[in-house]
């Protein structure tokens, strides 16, 4: 089943024609998909379009699945300066009405796999950038949408969290959640996408998993970024 649907979507700023242009593509459910492409090439006008930030130009934007949710973790952590972290996780769990059991367990062993138990009741003023990505991160797994947006999560993650990050997104695809994540860093996301989107001057060049990368680039056994060199120069 596909989670999102993104059809012929084309977006313009003021002054930018085509920062995005007649892109269409579909997300499945269980499917990790890796949004890559240089800076500038539309990856983030693409998220925010999805996200209903930016009006489309053109196009159509389906997020189908159960709930119609959706996680978005952005590069930027945006907290809350007056709530602690635990503060953070009980307002998502009224907002989306988990029964308090259920997130107490779940956010109690998110504090224990991300190493912050100890800053449970700290407000996140003091906490260090991976800190705050942490933060966000465990937000959105709590919810279990059906749809993650991913923007850039490795950077300022440390080893182990990193880890952590990628044996949560291995969980919540077998539970049938779609992943669009937008990376530079493509060994990691070479080693856990399924597929790829590549994206250049707004268009999109490349589409599938890295096989079908490596033909379009005509390069047999070609890594993640070899086929990006090719296929964007
Ligand atoms: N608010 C804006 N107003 C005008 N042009 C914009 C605006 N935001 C982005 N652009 C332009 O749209 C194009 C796509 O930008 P976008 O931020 O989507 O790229 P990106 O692929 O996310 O790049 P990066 O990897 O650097 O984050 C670029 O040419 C950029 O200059």
């Amino acid at each position: 089943m596909s989670i999102l649907e993104v059809e012929k979507l084309s977006v313009c700023y003021e002054g930018k024609e085509n920062a995005v242009n007649d892109l269409s593509f579909s997300l499945e459910s269980g499917e990790l998909m890796g949004l890559i492409g240089p800076n500038g090439a539309g990856k983030s006008t693409t998220i925010r379009a999805i996200l209903g930030l930016i009006n489309k130009t053109r196009g159509e934007v389906r997020v189908n699945g159960e709930n119609h949710r959706y996680g978005y973790i952005p590069e930027h952590p945006v907290l809350y300066k007056d709530l602690t972290l635990w503060e953070h996780l009980e307002l998502l769990a009224t907002t989306y009405e988990i029964p308090k059991e259920t997130y107490e367990k779940e956010a109690g062993s998110f504090l224990s796999r991300f190493d912050l138990s100890d800053a449970k009741h700290h407000l996140p003023v003091g906490f260090s950038k991976g800190m705050k990505q942490k933060v966000m991160l465990m937000i959105a797994f709590l919810m279990k949408p059906d749809l993650y947006i991913v923007d850039e999560p490795f950077i300022g993650l440390d080893p182990k969290a990193t880890k952590e990050l990628i044996k949560l997104l291995n969980e919540e695809k077998e539970r049938g959640a779609g992943i669009l994540m937008c990376t530079h860093v493509l060994d990691t996301a070479e080693k856990i996408c399924d597929t790829f989107l590549l994206l250049d001057h707004g268009q999109g060049v490349a589409q599938g998993d890295l096989k079908s990368l490596q033909e379009q680039a005509g390069i047999r056994g070609g890594g993640l970024l070899d086929c990006f060199d090719q296929l964007t120069s």
